[in-house]
């Protein structure tokens, strides 16, 4: 059961979000043309571009192999382009690996073992590699060197591996995840934080640019606005909008067009879509507010208890729309000016709000 604005079941899923911050096949293949290739092409993320660059420019002139570096933060804020753009800045080639696909030490040694001498080495998502390979990982991070265990058993035996200096990247989501030996191996930790709109404008302005597509500021603002902060979704959005003006207009992207465009894929105007609003409808109409268990409002949206923590709650609390509370989730003043009802405390057309419609 799923619901749409008006607290209807629409019978419909809520997959292939327009605003999921992940990566789509489609993203990817489109994602290495917008790609920044230096430091200066990187909008935003001030800090941690100066520091960065800091990190760099004095590794470049010790002619060393650049410490290792984390970055953390939210899916699609750049990590994978920092990256790269980190090889790109030391001159060297790159690998590009994630947690999830080193399983056992072996396949973390087979990959180290054929590292060149300044090879960066991506690792998405390192929270989530297994404990034989992240241990492995420690001593190739510190000493450069692997004991590969040929061998089971009493008879199995550590055979040393020197391994050339390399630059590993690890990235996570969750920097409070690594075991703490693992984060102390970092010379340089950069947490990437959600853009600001103005950045996401320059984002999305220079995408338009790179896809000869017409944009002008105030379609871009426009864009910005529903885009969660996120670049990656920013593109896709950009995208989705060009669509649009291409299809229904004359190809040219204004205020107008963007927002006629992104109503047709159903992203609000401050960036929700669908899922959100069920979310925060069921919290408002049927629970009047809250406080209400996750679970019950799972039900309410007919949604599985994790998707709606895990993939709709997290930016309507940042966007201080709900609160998670000891007693359940609560909507905030904003969330009900959002859907355009009135509380019910505040007279009886917060009844209607609340079971009407
Ligand atoms: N600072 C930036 N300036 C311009 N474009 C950016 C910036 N950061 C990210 N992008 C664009 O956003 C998209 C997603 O970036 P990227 O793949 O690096 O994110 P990510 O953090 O690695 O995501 P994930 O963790 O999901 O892999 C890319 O198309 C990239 O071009």
């Amino acid at each position: 059961m799923n619901w749409d604005d008006t607290g209807t079941d629409t019978g419909e899923r809520f997959d292939d979000r327009l605003v999921d911050a992940g990566a789509d096949g489609e993203d990817t293949a489109v994602e290495a043309a917008l790609r920044p290739k230096d430091l200066d092409e990187f909008v935003g993320q001030e800090k941690v571009r100066e520091q960065l660059d800091l990190v760099l420019k004095a590794a470049r002139a010790r002619g060393a192999t650049a410490d290792h570096v984390l970055l953390s933060g939210a899916p699609g804020l750049g990590k994978t382009t920092l990256s790269m753009i980190i090889a790109a800045e030391m001159n060297a080639p790159i690998r590009i690996t994630s947690g999830p696909a080193i399983q056992h030490a072996g396949d973390l040694a087979a990959i180290l073992s054929s590292l060149q001498e300044g090879e960066v080495l991506f690792l998405d998502e390192i929270h989530r590699m297994s404990r034989p390979a992240e241990e492995m990982l420690y001593m190739a991070m510190e000493d450069f060197r692997v004991d590969v265990i040929v061998g089971k058993g009493p008879g199995a035996t550590a055979i040393p591996l020197e391994l050339p200096p390399f630059t590993l990247v690890g990235a996570t989501t969750r920097a409070g995840l690594l075991p703490p030996p693992l984060r102390d191996r970092f010379g340089f930790t950069g947490h990437m934080e959600f853009y600001a709109p103005a950045e996401l404008e320059r984002v999305i302005h220079r995408s338009a640019r790179l896809l000869d597509v017409e944009l002008d500021a105030e379609g871009g603002a426009e864009i910005a606005g529903r885009s969660r902060g996120t670049p990656r979704i920013a593109n896709r959005l950009l995208r989705r909008v060009r669509d649009y003006a291409q299809v229904k207009a004359d190809g040219r992207i204004d205020r107008e067009i963007a927002a006629a465009a992104l109503g047709v894929y159903e992203v609000d105007a401050r960036g929700l879509d669908r899922l959100d609003r069920a979310v925060l409808g069921a919290l408002l109409k049927l629970f009047g507010g809250g406080p209400v268990g996750l679970s019950t409002l799972a039900v309410a949206v007919g949604e599985e208890r994790e998707t709606v923590e895990e993939v709709a709650e997290p930016f309507l609390v940042r966007e201080g729309l709900l609160a998670r509370t000891p007693r359940g989730r609560v909507a905030t003043p904003a969330a009900w000016a959002h859907l355009g009802l009135v509380p019910p405390q505040q007279g009886g057309k917060g009844q209607q709000g609340l079971f009407g419609a």
